[in-house]
């Protein structure tokens, strides 16, 4: 059967009628594909990538077209199809990819994701989604204990990634001083004031923009040289904005920022947000991993205080994309904020107990499992195994954060050891190590990066991320958040760095 699968002699449109062996035989071909670009994905002989400009993989490549066609291809087409897919991606469970807060490859959480869409149901209702409902639901008690929360407090949801977690922040810390919102809109309330770091990601303003308050009230908070919100300068953009006639509402502190992992000051701000009575809420998308290690959790010290935290397990963690929730102190405000109570889902008279539809706290209506393949991870590492696994990642950004200051080709973009698994530094080429520092010297230390991060996806060997930040030119940042990078990953970082860009 398989053979006839792989001959070609079966068409995809019979496949939906295909009988057990058929699918079995298109199945196991599809494993067998998928296991291998696994295997591949951890070698470190094959390429993080096979770069092609968009107009190369439109024109089609090797016979692989983007094409959808008016006639059905055979299962053949469609194995060979998944195969080029894979292909022309990006392997991010390479050890060698350093390029986003996410990556890794864990079979457990592989597996999870099959099991998820092999499931197809949807998260709205107890009636569809039984079991991984009461999973959800656990998941999210045992991260809001986690944080610090007691079991009296503490509600959450799964959502669609780190921006929406904290739009979610914004809509429910406006909901909870203005109820009156949900039914009036925006001209019922006076005009509202955000604070958040100069170093805090921009979901924050979109959120802002999304929700109707406006980019431009969200006050930005000076930070240290390390990236941390100084609470002095918050506290005095507070007073600011009130001077203004805004109205302040809503804080968000950051546990690990995006570029430099910094961690704000937790206690200083939440004792702030007491002062003023303003919504805290703690954006630990990338930091809250961090809270699974005995070693580590004291830098999110004081996230307990927080009226909302955004945690993604799917970046340091490791859980496939995507798996990002949000975390709600005040018990009911979610669905207070959020429900709607559409009759054709949530009717009350159902043969069981209907609090656990929790479709209605959702900003959503249908709503993909993302609870199922964390739940199966942490079956299988138990929570010290991704403590351990989170030790490792910052083991390695301290190596490196070692090696780089040993060298004189490098240059480290904050002198103080990384706080998180974030390094970030400059390639010195040889043509610059004499020239003064200042403007003609950073601008072209401004094109190294660029230049070595081309020729870099050309080559195919090694990713890491770039950008300038402030009045920081660009800057290499190196994450580690792949328990399958060790320390020769980083020898390799730093030596393919240096020969792609000696010449510049
Ligand atoms: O979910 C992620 O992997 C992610 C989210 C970001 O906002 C930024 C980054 C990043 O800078 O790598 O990654």
């Amino acid at each position: 059967v398989r053979a006839q699968v792989v001959q070609g002699q079966v068409r995809a449109p019979s496949f939906r009628y295909l009988n057990r062996e058929m699918t079995l035989g298109f199945l196991q071909e599809l494993v067998k594909i998928l296991f291998g670009y696994i295997c591949k994905s951890s070698q470190r002989s094959s390429k993080v990538l096979d770069f092609h400009h968009p107009h190369q993989l439109k024109d089609g490549l090797e016979g692989f077209s983007l094409n959808l066609p008016d006639q059905p291809e055979t299962l053949e087409q469609i194995l060979v199809d998944c195969r080029d897919t894979l292909k022309y991606g990006v392997s991010t469970g390479h050890p060698r990819f350093f390029n986003q807060l996410s990556s890794g490859l864990d079979v457990i959480g592989v597996a999870g994701e099959w099991l998820t869409s092999t499931a197809n149901t949807n998260m709205f209702t107890y009636e569809v989604s039984p079991v991984f409902l009461l999973m959800e639901e656990i998941l999210l008690r045992k991260m809001q204990s986690i944080v610090g929360w007691s079991d009296d407090d503490g509600d959450g949801i799964f959502c669609p990634g780190g921006t929406i977690s904290n739009l979610y922040s914004i809509l429910l810390a406006r909901y909870h001083f203005y109820p009156e919102v949900k039914t009036r809109g925006m001209g019922a309330l006076p005009q509202l004031a955000l604070f958040t770091s100069e170093h805090s990601h921009y979901s924050v303003k979109k959120s802002a923009a999304v929700l109707g308050i406006g980019s431009e009230n969200v006050a930005v908070v000076k930070c240290d040289e390390r990236g941390k919100m100084i609470p002095a300068e918050l506290e005095s953009s507070i007073v600011t904005a009130e001077e203004k006639g805004l109205v302040p509402f809503y804080v968000n502190a950051t546990a690990g920022t995006t570029v430099y992992g910094a961690f704000d000051p937790l206690n200083d701000i939440a004792d702030i947000c007491h002062r003023h009575t303003l919504w805290m809420h703690v954006d630990a998308a990338w930091g809250g991993g961090l809270l699974m290690s005995d070693r580590h959790r004291m830098k999110l010290q004081g996230i307990e205080r927080a009226c909302s935290v955004t945690w993604n397990p799917h970046k340091m963690m490791g859980v496939p994309l995507q798996c990002s929730a949000i975390l709600v102190k005040k018990k009911g405000l979610l669905k207070e904020c959020n429900e709607f109570c559409a009759e054709y889902l949530f009717q009350m008279d159902k043969p069981y107990n209907v609090s656990y539809d929790t479709g209605d706290k959702s900003i959503q209506c249908g709503r993909h499992v993302d609870a199922f393949k964390l739940w199966l991870m942490w079956k299988a590492k138990g929570s010290e195994g991704f403590g351990t696994q989170v030790n490792k990642c910052l083991e390695n950004a301290e190596y490196l954060y070692d090696q780089l200051q040993m060298r004189t080709d490098f240059e480290l973009v904050f002198k103080d050891k990384p706080e998180h698994s974030n390094v970030c530094f400059w390639y010195i080429p040889p043509s610059l190590r004499g020239l003064p520092l200042g403007t003609e010297r950073d601008k072209r230390l401004h094109q190294v990066a660029p230049q070595i991060k081309g020729r870099m996806m050309e080559k195919g060997s090694v990713l890491i991320g770039y950008q300038p930040l402030g009045d920081k030119v660009n800057f290499f940042r190196c994450v580690f958040s792949n328990p399958a990078t060790q320390q020769e990953d980083i020898d390799f970082l730093l030596d393919e760095i240096v020969w792609l860009g000696h010449d510049l």
